[in-house]
């Protein structure tokens, strides 16, 4: 179903909204869960990707198809290994078919797994035979994505010997690998990360981490969600605020760099009672230069943004964003083009260049990406806009559209 935007404001200048819980955390608290059943969770991710995760802990099927939902084919691969006396073929879509897991079976195999691939070398199908895994020391390339690391992290405190993983080269996406040892920690599991090694201890007496495991782990709502409204402030009249819940000022996802992000835009971010209010309070137009090694996911919102403000930017450290649910680096390039930007990227970086205008009613691609959805949707407050594919969002955010309604955003269906 493709939608159109039509050129919108924020009706209610302060208006809130609810946002779903993380992601990421959702799908590590849910492995957990499976390992450690009493754990009890609270606000888990009513995302396509978090209830593929649960049904896939939960079924006793043969064929497990986990469709776009990279982050639990990666941490089902670890999961499934341990299963011992149960073999698992685990699938996705045609975009899945195309995402590397190699570095992750390898470092798997190196323990002792049982794992083949059904079709292509290093990418999934793959058949996984459940295994008891004894070894516990192994490395593997950490510069390419931080989930095979969390994968093999959130089965570790259950192997016999715990693990010793020694992470060769540049590591990527570090926030994700600290959120994945902070669960870890708030359950009771040891966890050490020196150098370049990460140290997991067993937890062979399951009443020591039961004592110390809180009672329910309340799911912080997801920041990446939180960026299309940091845009949204960021493209707004001067005084407009939205309020978003339940966010912690400590958070455990990196994406919270938004906060400090956007004060570049004139956005200023205020925490009160698990709220967070942004409030467009300058209008600041300078050219930005940023890293995102350790944010990949909110690079899409970062671009849409400086294009909309029809300011240039350099972003780098995007080497992660080709594997991603497409091709990141090439959707973005293509699509701000369709609107008049102009943009060069390389394999892992973006440069969009200045402008002072944007085509009216173009028609959007999503490429099964729903950040690419959201990431273009704020653009509405400057002109009128087609999203193809929209009910993409799902994947991350299934209440996305009418949540930009609530706020003032004019929808209709093609
Ligand atoms: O561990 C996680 O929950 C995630 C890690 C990141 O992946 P990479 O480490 O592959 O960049 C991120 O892009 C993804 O959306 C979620
Ligand atoms: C990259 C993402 O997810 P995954 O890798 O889990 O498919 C994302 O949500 O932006």
């Amino acid at each position: 179903m493709n939608i159109t935007l039509h050129k919108s404001q924020i009706v209610n200048r302060k208006s809130k909204v609810t946002i779903t819980g993380s992601k990421s955390e959702s799908n590590r608290l849910l492995l957990l869960q499976a390992l450690y059943p009493d754990l009890k969770l609270e606000n888990v991710s009513n995302s396509d990707d978090s209830n593929l995760m649960a049904n896939a802990l939960n079924t006793q099927a043969d064929i497990v198809d986990i469709h776009h939902a990279g982050t639990a084919m990666r941490f089902l691969t670890a999961y499934f290994s341990i299963q011992e006396g149960r073999t698992v073929t685990l699938t996705g879509s045609k975009r899945m078919k195309e995402r590397p897991i190699k570095i992750l079976v390898e470092a798997l195999q190196d323990l002792g797994a049982e794992i083949e691939y059904e079709d292509h070398e290093g990418f999934p199908p793959i058949k996984i035979k459940g295994k008891k895994l004894t070894k516990n020391k192994v490395s593997l390339k950490a510069n390419v994505s931080s989930q095979y690391i969390s994968a093999l992290l959130l089965i570790a405190s259950t192997l016999e010997n715990g693990l010793e993983l020694s992470l060769e080269g540049e590591i990527t996406s570090v926030p994700y690998i600290n959120m994945t040892l902070s669960l870890l920690d708030e359950i009771g599991v040891e966890t050490s990360f020196e150098n370049n090694t990460i140290t997991i201890k067993p937890t062979t007496n399951p009443d020591s981490y039961r004592d110390k495991q809180p009672a329910t782990f309340t799911v912080e709502s997801d920041w990446s969600s939180a960026s299309y409204y940091f845009s949204i402030a960021a493209l707004s009249d001067i005084g407009t605020e939205i309020t978003l819940t339940s966010y912690k000022e400590n958070s455990l996802q990196g994406d919270s760099a938004l906060v400090d992000i956007y004060k570049h835009f004139g956005v200023s971010t205020v925490f009160k009672d698990n709220a967070l209010t942004l409030k467009k309070d300058t209008l600041r137009l300078n050219p930005l230069s940023l890293d995102l090694k350790n944010a990949p996911d909110i690079a899409q919102t970062i671009a849409v943004t400086c294009f909309a403000l029809g300011i240039s930017c350099d972003l780098t450290g995007l080497h992660t964003l080709k594997i991603k649910e497409t091709d990141r680096l090439v959707a973005l390039k293509t699509e701000i083009e369709k609107l008049g930007g102009d943009v060069n990227i390389t394999d892992k970086s973006l440069h969009l260049a200045a402008s002072n205008s944007i085509n009216e009613l173009v028609s959007i691609a999503t490429y099964n990406d729903h950040r690419m959805a959201m990431a273009f949707a704020p653009l509405a407050l400057k002109t009128s806009i087609i999203i193809e594919d929209a009910m993409v969002v799902s994947k991350s955010y299934p209440t996305f559209w009418d949540d930009l309604k609530s706020i003032g955003f004019e929808i209709t269906s093609n």
